[in-house]
């Protein structure tokens, strides 16, 4: 059994912090929340302090991705484990944790290059979340959504998280038709069809992200949301179409950094009880058309100007 129990968050940094507020606030109706850098964009889904942070600086990457679990036991499990695999953990400083807005943590790079935060105990923010469709962000037991990791050593990841952190595959899709062995793997940590997918990349540059999905609670606040993005002039990456996994509906727009949101509703719930891993072989029943998409950032080898 994982001690993990969902995705807790999420931390990027941009160089367009401006544009990041645009599509975050304006357009997808998150919450504005504070935090610790007066220039950081704090954004809140729910009762958290925050969800997502974006900071400004020089570069577009992910900084850190947070992934909770019940308590200060379960975290030192979680510490034991990772470092018995031979992947050198550090606990975060306490002026780290109380940047994070969390009473513990510890850190260590993932197989993918990616830097994972484990920590228990959010700081909660009381105040009402003012989202800007009215809508409210499914997370709770199901944590504060899912993200795609690009890898260039998709077994060694793969194996990381399901033996190591006790994520369990939630099935997989081949990449690049049906005779590819090359396979998007998907992994769940609670009810939510998954938390984690990993993507093989062909190489291992930054930003360290193909997407981050968050799911509202209506098909209207995504059309919403849809409306708003090309209002505001982003990209769009995929139309709107509902995936055969999770049989979510949901849109993919482009983001400040070259990755994408991923923003949906009507996720399924699994029930561990009778669940068993599947190998889907179309990613939607319908829509989700990815031909005007820009190349991911993850995906483009770094040229002269990156
Ligand atoms: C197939 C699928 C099921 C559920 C999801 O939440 C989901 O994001 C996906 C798509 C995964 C994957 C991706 O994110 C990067 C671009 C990919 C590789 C495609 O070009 C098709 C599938 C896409
Ligand atoms: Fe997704």
């Amino acid at each position: 059994m994982t001690q993990i129990r969902g995705l807790g968050y999420l931390r990027v940094r941009t160089r367009d912090i401006d544009r990041w507020r645009e599509l975050a606030v304006d357009a997808l109706g998150f919450a504005v929340g504070s935090g610790p850098d007066p220039d950081g964009l704090y954004l809140r889904m729910d009762e958290r302090r925050s969800r997502l942070v974006v900071l400004p600086g020089d570069t577009d990457r992910v900084l850190s991705v947070g992934w909770e679990v019940r308590d200060r036991f379960a975290l030192a499990a979680v510490g034991r484990a990772v470092e018995a695999s031979g992947t050198p953990v550090k606990p975060l400083t306490r002026e780290e944790a109380d940047d994070r807005g969390v009473e513990e943590a510890l850190t260590f790079t993932d197989p993918a290059g990616v830097t994972v935060e484990v920590f228990h105990a959010p700081v909660l923010d009381h105040s009402p979340v003012l989202t800007g469709l009215g809508q409210r962000f499914v997370t709770g037991e199901q944590g504060m959504g899912h993200i795609v990791v690009p890898t260039t050593s998709p077994d060694e990841t793969i194996a990381f998280y399901t033996e190591v952190l006790g994520f369990l595959p939630r099935g997989a899709m081949r990449l690049g038709g049906g005779t590819s062995s090359r396979r998007v793997r998907f992994m769940g940590v609670n009810q939510r069809h998954h938390s984690l997918a990993v993507c093989p990349a062909p190489h291992g540059e930054a930003p360290g992200l193909v997407h981050l999905m968050v799911e509202a609670d209506t098909l209207d606040a995504v059309g919403r949301a849809l409306d708003n993005v090309a209002k505001h002039g982003f990209p769009l990456s995929s139309t709107l179409g509902r995936h055969t996994n999770d049989k979510m509906v949901s849109f993919y727009v482009r983001a400040p950094g070259g990755w994408d949101v991923e923003y949906g509703c009507e996720g399924m719930l699994v029930d561990e009880r009778h669940y068993t891993a599947e190998e889907i072989t179309a990613d939607s029943y319908w829509g989700h058309d990815w031909s005007g998409s820009e190349p991911l950032a993850a995906f483009t080898p770094p040229g002269p100007s990156a």
